[in-house]
């Protein structure tokens, strides 16, 4: 992608990755990009950097515009690599001695990352920078999603780069939210739920100071995706939303299975709760990547987790999506365990005490089926998806 101009002076000169698919176990279908914002006002200004293969094209996307070796500073708002990978070779290009803007934490991080003699500028919460006619304003976002987040806010154009928050893992033709419409919002619902979901708290509060700041945002600029300009508050009550951990008429199944039997207790457990008029989902573990099924979670307000008994033991990929969905830390769910197993049949305690550890409700004792299950078994699923629809209707 060529670099392009977002408003009269500024440009976004980062990078499309159309080929990415697994980000950091993050599955994206759609690829995502690394974006980087170029400031020319009196003095010019990069704010963040791109994934390290892709720095050629970040260089070629700045030249497009001024000559790298113009940039009087850089911002970086986040040192995780994918917006800082592409720095050793930038400052080297640009010089050394050039000054970087960064938080206290960035400056602990940055030398954890780089072992780098640069020229470090670290900057307070709300401290501002001029450069020239426009002025940057730096807001700390503290674990948003790392200790060394920051927000650099553009005051007189009322533009927000906004790192990480407000992102998408998305390569398209298209570059701002008018020109994709509401397509872009499930990408930016599994970012929420696969990146942020653990810091929810913190969300709030800083929504909460922005709003008592009264900053506005004429457009949201987040390191990844497509840019909010139509309708940046969209993607802000989204957020507030998905902040508040929805409870929705909803069900995820999800499991897996080495001969069937598990899965056929999944599909039961769905047709019971579909004909309590829950909208129920069976995700296979081997089908569904677990990024996709903690989309799912996001606004379920049940979650029902089964396996098979494998060598005394939850079945591996079920143990990988409990690990993952326990650090993401889902609240408000009904939570329930099934499974068949042979002989000793421990998957389902070990599922029910590990959901009931993230303080799920467990309104039903888990359900065990041995072999393979017969009719009685079935209708006995059936029944199980049923008891949960409606203990979720009940605390709806
Ligand atoms: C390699 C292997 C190991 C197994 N280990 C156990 C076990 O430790 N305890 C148990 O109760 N069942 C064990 N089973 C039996 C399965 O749990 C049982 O076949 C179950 O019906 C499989 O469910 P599924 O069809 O959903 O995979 C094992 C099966 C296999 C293939």
């Amino acid at each position: 992608m060529a670099a392009f101009e977002i408003a009269k002076g500024i440009y976004s000169v980062g990078a499309v990755d159309w080929n990415g698919r697994d980000f950091h176990g993050y599955s994206t279908l759609a690829g995502t990009t690394y974006n980087a914002f170029l400031i020319v006002d009196e003095k010019i200004a990069l704010v963040d950097t791109v994934k390290s293969g892709f720095t050629d094209q970040l260089l070629a996307n700045i030249a497009q515009v001024v000559d790298p070796k113009k940039i009087d500073l850089v911002i970086s708002n986040h040192t995780e690599m994918d917006h800082s990978g592409g720095l050793p070779r930038v400052m080297h290009y640009i010089g050394e001695d050039k000054p970087l803007y960064l938080s206290k934490m960035g400056l602990k991080n940055h030398s954890l990352h780089f072992r780098q003699k640069w020229n470090y500028q670290v900057v307070e919460n709300g401290q501002e920078l001029s450069l020239g006619k426009r002025t940057v304003q730096f807001l700390e976002t503290r674990m948003l999603h790392w200790p060394d987040s920051m927000f650099s806010y553009l005051k007189e154009d009322k533009i927000l780069f906004s790192s990480d928050a407000f992102g998408q893992h998305y390569a398209g033709p298209e570059r701002f939210d008018d020109e994709i419409g509401d397509a872009i919002f499930p990408h930016a619902k599994k970012y929420f739920a696969n990146i942020l979901l653990l810091y929810t708290e913190k969300i709030k509060k800083l929504i909460d100071t922005v709003t008592q700041m009264g900053l506005e945002f004429k457009m949201i600029c987040p390191d990844h995706g497509i840019i909010w300009r139509k309708d940046p508050g969209a993607i802000i009550s989204a957020y507030a939303k998905w902040s508040d951990h929805p409870a929705d008429n909803k069900a995820v199944v999800v499991y897996d299975s080495m001969w069937h039997s598990t899965q056929s207790m999944a599909e039961k457990i769905a047709e019971g709760l579909a004909a309590e008029g829950v909208v129920a989902k069976p995700m296979h573990l081997r089908a569904s990547d677990r990024s996709e099924v903690m989309t799912e979670v996001l606004d379920a307000g049940a979650v029902i987790v089964g396996s098979p008994t494998l060598n005394n033991n939850v079945f591996p990929t079920v143990m990988d999506f409990l690990v993952y969905m326990k650090g993401l830390k889902p609240k408000n769910k009904i939570g329930a365990a099934f499974g068949s197993y042979g002989w000793s049949g421990e998957s389902v305690k070990d599922i029910h005490d590990t959901l009931e550890s993230m303080k799920f409700a467990m309104p039903e004792p888990g359900l065990k089926i041995q072999y393979v299950p017969d009719e009685d078994g079935l209708a006995a699923c059936v029944e199980f998806g049923r008891k949960i629809a409606k203990a979720l209707k009940a605390g709806q």
